[in-house]
């Protein structure tokens, strides 16, 4: 396993979450480039110490502890990363981790134990999957376990607390008294620290990053503790800055208050949800939000944090290159080839003289077959080569073959402009320059003229990656050049197969004026077409989603209710 002490789950959008090995201590969980977990400022990172935020692992002991340190050793040991970060079907990334016994467990705790630990990050949401199996054949142990969440907040004064009223609680600020929640809601106004009872599945805290709600979901956890140190406690903690107790708050979801007693050969599971709900006023803010982020300067730089999904396709299942995706580009480049070689021997008119020819060259509809040609072959010749490389991690970390990295922009470019101008021609053609009294409508006339959009827009359908708003300015770039080539063109006395001054009767430069008012409208039709495009994407990726959320919310709910019969009959034979 590599020697790094952090993982990092990308769900791109800046959407994040990194897990220190130490501990697998959950050090920051980013939505949208937004922090949602409080680090402290003074947190050690010595590989000792428990990091002071994030959500720390308290295992196999709850508080103060006789045998080892307070809060159990699972915080400040090295845990084991088992499965690296990867990509589900549905988008969301996962990873797992592990944790065995060891001499140093054993000094505390003489007990064989397997813990794994498994990480989802969604697009708003982070799941926590958690199984500890008792591997001995005649030894029971018992243990507690905890998610210590530290939750980043504006100011802990205004945050409330649902799902409390009625918990019986063990106030440790008052040597351990029993109380029963009276408050619907429960504030924070001084030092906190609570063990409520037998508390429900679901918690939402108000007013979190944002003003934003968090909902906590838990399955198997059935107690809640809320702490915050406040004034004088947040001073006797060296990794605790004398001003953070306003910014956390921690609702830990665990099993504390009665020990889990795991049978040999059995096992346990528990999970947690974190969740974060978006108020409608803010979904009206995010619609702005996206829009300014339509403009942001990696866009125009078309940057994009995950250059394989170029080379996949939206549909396969498969978290690195298919097989059955590549059948697919191999069909379309063949295709694209083939009819591109069609149009350049041109057998109809094989007897024409080579000046007649050569005029291929200056119509638009070739120029836009041969990008179309150009943008499946770059694609094609990544897709096998990733392929042939494989998908096995390089030593740099990153995975699959280097050409990836370089051509997605060469590609992604390509495949913008081809599919806009694909439609842009066909629309164009038979809207503005298909004359039925001078042109032949035959099978050829409109197999050139309506082809490509189809194939164009099957692509825009299968493809993963998405089209950006901005990228229109490449499309425009490309109706430029053609303009501009046009006049050139003209200027140099060139005229079309038919020996017109003009290469389209639409293009015709005797009259200036005219001419430069079609161009410009012709280029503000090409940014409507290419906002079809982007719509479509948006369509796909969304069709996409639906599908696959609703796959993973029904493995999702088929889990918790696994974990619900778990908790019925207090463990299972389920074997890790
Ligand atoms: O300082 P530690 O060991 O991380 O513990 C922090 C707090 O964690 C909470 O879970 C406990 O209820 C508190 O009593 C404790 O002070």
């Amino acid at each position: 396993m590599a020697a790094t002490s952090v993982v990092v789950l990308d769900r791109g959008n800046n959407t994040t979450c990194t897990i220190n090995l130490h501990g697998a201590t959950v050090v920051s969980w980013r939505v949208n480039n937004q922090e949602q977990l409080f680090v402290s400022k003074q947190a050690v990172f010595d590989g000792k110490k428990p990091i002071r935020g994030g959500i720390p692992f308290v295992f196999p002991q709850f508080g103060p502890w006789t045998f080892g340190p307070q809060h159990g050793f699972a915080r400040i040991i090295r845990w084991n990363l088992e499965k690296a970060p990867e990509r589900l079907a549905s988008g969301d990334v996962e990873a797992i981790f592990s944790l065995m016994d060891t001499d140093f467990t054993r000094s505390m705790w003489n007990y064989s134990f397997r813990l794994t630990y498994r990480l989802i990050l969604r697009e708003k949401e982070l799941h926590f999957n958690i199984a500890i199996y008792n591997p001995s054949k005649d030894l029971t142990f018992s243990f507690n376990m905890l998610l210590h969440t530290y939750f980043k907040v504006p100011d802990v004064r205004r945050c409330q607390i649902t799902g409390l009223h009625g918990s019986t609680f063990v106030d440790k600020t008052r040597e351990g008294a029993m109380y029963q929640e009276g408050r619907d809601v429960v504030t924070i106004c001084e030092w906190t620290d609570r063990i409520y009872q037998n508390t429900p599945q679901e918690h939402i805290i108000t007013n979190v990053v944002s003003g934003r709600k968090m909902r906590i979901q838990k399955y198997n956890f059935p107690d809640t503790v809320v702490w915050n140190p406040w004034i004088d406690k947040a001073k006797e903690m060296s990794d605790f800055g004398d001003d953070e107790y306003p910014n956390m708050i921690c609702i830990e979801a665990g099993h504390v208050s009665s020990p889990v007693i795991l049978l040999p050969g059995t096992a346990f599971e528990a999970s947690q949800i974190l969740q974060i709900k978006v108020a409608i006023k803010e979904t009206k803010k995010n619609m702005l939000d996206v829009w300014k982020k339509q403009f942001n300067r990696d866009k125009w730089l078309m940057r994009h944090n995950d250059r394989h999904i170029f080379f996949q396709s939206q549909w396969q299942r498969t978290e690195g290159p298919s097989i059955y995706y590549l059948v697919y580009r191999l069909m379309v480049t063949l295709y694209l080839a083939g009819t591109w070689l069609l149009t350049v021997i041109d057998p109809k008119n094989f007897d024409k003289s080579q000046e007649f020819r050569s005029k291929w060259l200056i119509y638009l509809t070739n120029w836009g077959y041969s990008i179309c040609m150009v943008q499946s072959l770059i694609c094609t010749i990544c897709v096998g080569t990733w392929i042939i490389h494989g998908n096995k991690v390089n030593d740099n970390g990153t995975r699959g073959p280097p050409l990836i990295k370089y051509t997605y922009k060469l590609y992604w470019t390509c495949n913008t402009i081809a599919v806009d101008i694909a439609f842009g021609i066909t629309v164009l053609y038979w809207a503005l320059i298909y004359d039925r009294k001078t042109m032949n409508l035959d099978a050829q006339n409109v197999f050139v003229h309506g082809t490509n959009s189809i194939v164009m827009f099957v692509e825009l359908c299968v493809v993963k990656h998405p089209v950006y708003f901005v990228h229109f300015y490449w499309t425009i770039f490309f109706g430029m050049v053609y303009c501009i080539f046009s006049v050139i063109y003209f200027a140099a006395g060139g005229t079309s197969r038919t020996d017109d001054p003009y290469i389209y009767n639409v293009l015709d430069w005797r009259n200036g004026g005219k001419t430069t008012a079609i161009c410009l409208a012709v280029l503000v039709f090409l940014i409507i077409l290419h906002c079809f495009s982007w719509c479509i994407s948006l369509l796909r990726i969304h069709i996409h989603k639906k599908i696959y959320e609703k796959k993973s919310t029904t493995s999702h709910n088929k889990s918790n209710n696994e974990l619900r019969g778990i908790e019925n009959t207090a463990m299972t034979n389920l074997p890790v």
